[in-house]
């Protein structure tokens, strides 16, 4: 049979990337899905959204929930401080598996460990098997269905801290209600919207941005 998506995402950024180039491994995917085809990756104009927002908070420990291909897991780790690290959470074998590849062209495969499976079961045992107190960042990107009870699920496991920055793509297209809801009506949480752009589309869509107050 025929290549999957993901597949046809590798090859272009193989082809058209430099090998240890994150920037390039970015603009090769971006390329490839403004103009080849489409792929939902949080893409270049939300991109930016999330390059400062990093810079801003300049995590030690980051997770991120939903790698897909990894786009977002080299936009991040590529701006992480020596040390710093990224884990992110993939469901789906075969978009782990290709995420990998990504990651490891980009040359950041030291500072991404990618975990598979569900997030529901993986975040409870984050601490013991990762060793760490509590993450400062968190990109989440999965299962829009998933933000509030995932959310919920890292304040009951202890991982978020005071000062701990949420990031939700997504919450307008397709959209995040729920969450919205929970982190806008949240004495724990002061939350703001940037407004963006669906990637590589016309369509509206934005990034909240929640920070816990503990
Ligand atoms: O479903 C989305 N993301 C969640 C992905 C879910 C699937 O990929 C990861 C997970 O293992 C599951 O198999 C999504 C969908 C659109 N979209 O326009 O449909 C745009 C986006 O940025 C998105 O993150
Ligand atoms: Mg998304």
């Amino acid at each position: 049979t025929g290549s999957s998506r993901p597949q046809r995402m590798l090859k272009a950024v193989q082809k058209n990337a430099t090998k240890g180039d994150p920037q390039s491994v970015i603009s090769a995917i971006d390329y490839y899905c403004r103009h080849k085809e489409w792929a939902m990756n949080v893409g270049d104009e939300k991109g930016l959204i999330l390059d400062s927002v990093l810079t801003e908070v300049n995590p030690s420990m980051a997770l991120e929930l939903g790698t897909y291909c990894g786009y977002s897991s080299v936009r991040i780790a590529r701006l992480l401080s020596p040390n710093s690290k990224l884990i992110t959470v993939e469901f789906n074998p075969a978009f782990a598996a290709i995420a990998r590849q990504i990651i490891a062209y980009a040359g950041l495969q030291d500072k991404v460990t990618i975990v598979e499976g569900p997030s529901a079961d993986l975040i409870p045992k984050m601490k013991e098997r990762f060793g760490l107190k509590s993450f400062d960042f968190v990109f989440l990107d999965h299962w829009k269905d998933r933000y509030v009870p995932d959310t919920k699920l890292l304040e009951e496991c202890g991982l978020l801290k005071k000062g701990t920055v949420l990031l939700a793509d997504n919450v307008i297209c397709p959209g995040a209600p729920e969450y919205l809801k929970y982190v806008r009506n949240n004495p724990r949480y002061e939350s703001r919207y940037y407004k963006s752009y669906l990637e590589y589309t016309k369509a509206e869509d934005g990034l909240e941005k929640s920070v816990f107050l503990g």
